[in-house]
């Protein structure tokens, strides 16, 4: 007797710059045995010129680039896909689960100085650690109504990662 495959739906790994999207994200997609998707990729060139610049993106600029996102999130349906995609503010995760209504948000934490760090050390990356402050005050976290989960990312990487499974498991 063969067992059913687990339908895993969208997964977003959310949070500001350095919150360990990319890592976490690139760890979850490999145990669970599904694509991940750095939607860093999908940001136009222009966007990433502004951030290499110490320039914030503004609502009009995200526009365009959460649409991609909410396109890779349901294009492989039952089978994830796991996206580190920083979805700051609500409106931007109504945006993407109006691709993929069924996404669920993992929200990556951590305190501003270990986030400082973290950028600060992180070797060849476009994102200055100058715009730390202000991916702070645009971020609105998840919401109660919010499919999802804050992880606290002070936490040994292994734990976070067992957490997230956990958590995925239980709720999907
Ligand atoms: N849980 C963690 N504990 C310590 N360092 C971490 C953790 N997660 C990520 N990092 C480190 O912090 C830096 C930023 O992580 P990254 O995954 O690039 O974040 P993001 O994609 O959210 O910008 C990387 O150098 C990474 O190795
Ligand atoms: O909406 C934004 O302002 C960006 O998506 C931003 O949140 C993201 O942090 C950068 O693209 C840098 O990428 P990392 O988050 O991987 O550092």
């Amino acid at each position: 007797m063969t067992s059913e495959p687990v339908l895993l739906p969208p997964v977003v790994v959310m949070g500001v710059s350095g919150s360990g999207k990319s890592t976490v994200g690139t760890a979850l997609a490999a145990a669970l045995g599904v694509d991940f998707i750095d939607a860093d990729d999908l940001h136009p060139a222009a966007n990433k010129a502004k951030m290499a610049a110490g320039i914030p993106l503004t609502d009009t600029d995200r526009q365009p680039w959460l649409v991609l996102v909410g396109d890779a999130l349901h294009a492989q349906p039952g089978r994830g896909p796991v996206i580190a995609c920083s979805a700051l503010k609500r409106v931007y995760r109504d945006t993407l689960r109006s691709s993929a209504p069924d996404a669920v948000f993992l929200e990556l934490e951590a305190g501003k100085a270990e986030l400082r760090a973290r950028m600060e050390h992180r070797p060849e990356h476009f994102m200055p650690a100058a715009l730390l402050d202000s991916q702070l005050e645009t971020l609105q976290p998840l919401e109660a109504d919010e499919r999802g989960v804050v992880l606290d990312t002070s936490a040994p990487f292994a734990e976070v990662l067992t957490h997230a499974v956990a958590w995925l498991r239980a709720s999907v």
